[in-house]
């Protein structure tokens, strides 16, 4: 029986179903960082500002002009998930947060009724590459919680839930748990207004690691559920009775076993399920409401508040080079566990470049 069924090919920004309206896998292989924490290479041939395709290199400023980066922006509606896996990100916002986290931390950012970050890619290596990698998600809210007040929640990746399966040949699967149950592990919690703090929403974020030949059932869910899987690095695999190459994502029917056996590479996917919201969206930009009536609403607040205005330097301001991984949320802060048990150094003023 065919259990995988939507085979399609990976676009660049990849396909989401709801409860989610946008994930963005960023791969930049930046060059060695200069003073300001920028490219230490030229940027001609990068469309500043708006700097989204590779043309000529194989890194984005994406709407930095120093460092690369997401400038000070908007959002109100939904929630950002940010998945680093290799990097830094400098994070501010205008609730006054900041922190810099990466290599495998997760932010969750309840945008609510209004918030504005920024979320800049910092080059901290002046002698060596400085590889990035992560995955912005866009998790949408329902209409009674879309005007909820704005939260900022860290999961720092020593503290993400691991799923480990072996098969009969040792050969492991590795499943970091962002949100939703896998078997007996079981996620950190999500932000008391999201979609996913509801068990009955069965939202699961899901970021799998297979070695080359594993074997793993991905255990049912239940129906109405919607679960995708964006297949987006290795070689191929067998999903089912359905064979799979790397860059393409497939829906899974919830309530079968879904095997999978992984093929002669290492095999990376990322899974997004959730039952759907089922509400009308009106979306423009940063602003995701439900009606047109509301998108006009969200600019005129915009306009008036700017959602809190901007406490920092400037809207692309980032922590000093040598800045450890922290977060200052509500004057309050906070560091990833540390294995000796010392006190990290609190931070440093920001850099205005
Ligand atoms: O890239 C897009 O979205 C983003 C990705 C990030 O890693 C951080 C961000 O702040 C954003 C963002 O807010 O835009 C994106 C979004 C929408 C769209 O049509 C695109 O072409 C790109």
């Amino acid at each position: 029986m065919t259990v995988i069924y939507n085979l399609q090919k990976l676009q660049p920004l990849w396909q989401t179903v709801d409860p989610f309206l946008l994930c963005a896998h960023h791969v930049d292989h930046y060059p060695t960082g200069n003073e300001q924490l920028g490219p230490n290479a030229s940027l001609s041939g990068h469309q500043l500002g708006q700097d989204f395709i590779p043309l000529k290199d194989n890194w984005r400023m994406y709407h930095g002009h120093t460092v690369p980066g997401f400038p000070a922006h908007p959002h109100r509606g939904f929630e950002t998930v940010t998945i680093s896996r290799k990097g830094s990100i400098d994070h501010f916002d205008s609730m006054g947060a900041t922190g810099r986290y990466g290599d495998g931390d997760v932010q969750w950012l309840t945008a609510g009724n209004g918030i504005q970050h920024s979320e800049m890619f910092p080059l901290l290596n002046p002698n060596n590459e400085n590889p990035l990698e992560l995955f912005q998600i866009w998790l949408n809210l329902p209409a009674k919680d879309k005007l909820c007040a704005p939260m900022f929640t860290m999961f720092w990746h020593e503290s993400l839930p691991i799923f480990r399966h072996r098969d009969s040949h040792q050969r492991e699967t590795q499943v970091d748990i962002i949100a939703g149950t896998l078997a007996n592990t079981t996620p950190l919690s999500p932000p008391p207004n999201s979609w996913a703090a509801e068990d009955h929403n069965h939202v699961a974020i899901w970021h799998i690691h297979m070695d080359a030949e594993a074997e793993w059932q991905m255990p049912p869910c239940p129906q109405g559920v919607n679960r995708r899987v964006y297949y987006y690095q290795g070689q191929s695999l067998t999903a089912g009775q359905s064979r799979v190459t790397q860059g393409h994502c497939f829906d899974v029917e919830p309530q079968q076993n879904l095997s999978i056996v992984n093929h002669a590479e290492p095999s990376h996917m990322l899974v997004l399920q959730g039952r759907s919201i089922n509400e009308a969206i009106a979306q423009q930009g940063p602003f995701v409401m439900n009606k047109q009536s509301e998108l006009m609403e969200a600019f005129n607040d915009y306009q008036k508040t700017q959602f809190g205005g901007w406490p920092w330097p400037q809207a692309d301001t980032t922590h000093p080079r040598h800045q450890a991984r922290f977060i200052s949320v509500g004057g309050k802060q906070d560091f990833p566990p540390s294995d000796d048990g010392d006190t990290p150094c609190s931070p440093s003023k920001p850099n205005a470049t």
